[in-house]
């Protein structure tokens, strides 16, 4: 089994090679255009933190219009914030404006030598998009993923009909930025079997140049954040459910108790409480293992609506 896996990569590698006729680094300094496919919350500032730290031009797809308004409205936010406390320009930050360009089409990547997908956390929606990806990008185009918990295997199995052909499935690695991408320094590189190390190498030294510091992990539910992250978040929910303590405690004692900036109820509305069951559910259903059990409350907020800071209600009100 194990040599199987090393000759299909081996393989992928070799014909990945054809791609690259230049090392990692040099691909990851020469990329001249990104593409992002969702402006929500981590795609706006994925595309921001590419566009202000590598200066890279953007283009930045959503489905919906109004998203892309106002992902667009909070870029500019983020950027005069960054002009009233001096730490850039009013020129730098109109420069930065300008390499973002906003549309609805898919088709509009065409061009583009590395896309980072971060639309909704739901399998056959990345699945679709990342088939539809392998035929507009480039043929030398990484195509990176910000998903939290889906398998990167599945996601490059998307882009082909074919599993022996690696040419698309081998350029697929994850790209997982941490929330808020324009603050948070980590980011998690993860390889499916398909992934050839130099789509795996140029993916670390990109998210280098977007001044980030990556960490590689394993195609394994949750990758090592979200492994560790959304346990403790769904049992702060259980806590909350059961009557351990109610909402304030259980925040006030894990950020007193700990020392980070807030707690895990409040963490899990910034999140999104969407975002968090979807990972729970993968957990879950992809181990088998019943200490992964997502809690009700969290499944019953989600059907609610309050789905954190993003719907206006969540564990708080916004
Ligand atoms: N929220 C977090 O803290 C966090 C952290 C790390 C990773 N992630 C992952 O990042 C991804 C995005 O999460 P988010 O919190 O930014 O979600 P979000 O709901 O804020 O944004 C998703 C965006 O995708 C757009 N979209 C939906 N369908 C689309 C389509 N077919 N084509 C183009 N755009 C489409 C939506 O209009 C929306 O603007 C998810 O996979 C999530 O698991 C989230």
């Amino acid at each position: 089994m194990a040599s199987s896996v090393f000759r299909m990569r081996a393989l992928g590698a070799a014909r990945q090679a054809r791609c690259f006729s230049t090392s990692p680094r040099q691909y990851a300094a020469e990329i001249k255009r990104l593409g992002v496919v969702g402006a929500g919350q981590m795609g706006l500032g994925i595309a921001l933190v590419a566009a202000r730290q590598a200066q890279v031009p953007v283009s930045l797809i959503d489905s919906s219009e109004k998203s892309l308004d106002k992902g667009l409205a909070f870029a500019q936010k983020l950027l005069d914030k960054d002009v009233s406390k001096s730490r850039i320009t009013q020129e730098q930050a109109d420069q930065v404006r300008s390499l973002l360009t906003p549309s609805t089409k898919l088709e509009d990547l065409s061009s583009v030598d590395f896309v980072i997908e971060a639309v909704p956390e739901i399998p056959k929606l990345k699945f679709d998009i990342f088939s539809q990806l392998a035929q507009i990008c480039p043929k030398h185009a990484i195509l990176a993923t910000n998903t939290s918990s889906i398998s990167i295997t599945k996601i490059a199995a998307a882009t082909t009909s074919d599993p022996t052909d690696t040419s698309a499935s081998s350029r697929v690695v994850s790209t997982h930025f941490m929330n808020p991408v324009p603050v948070q320094k980590g980011v998690e590189i993860i390889s499916g079997l398909q992934t050839s190390k130099e789509t795996l190498d140029t993916a670390v030294e990109f998210c280098k140049k977007m001044g980030k510091i990556p960490s590689v992990s394993a195609d394994s539910p949750g990758f090592l954040a979200n492994r560790i992250l959304m346990p403790y978040i769904n049992e702060a929910v259980i806590c909350l459910e059961t009557g351990v303590g109610d909402r304030d405690s259980i925040d006030a004692i894990m950020k007193n108790g700990t020392n980070v900036p807030m707690g895990p109820l409040q963490l899990a509305d910034f999140i999104g409480l969407d975002t968090c069951l979807a990972i729970m559910k993968v957990l879950h259903e992809e181990t088998g293992d019943s200490k992964y059990r997502p809690s009700v409350l969290l499944g019953k907020m989600v059907d609610a609506g309050w789905l954190g800071k993003k719907s206006g209600k969540g564990f708080y009100d916004y």
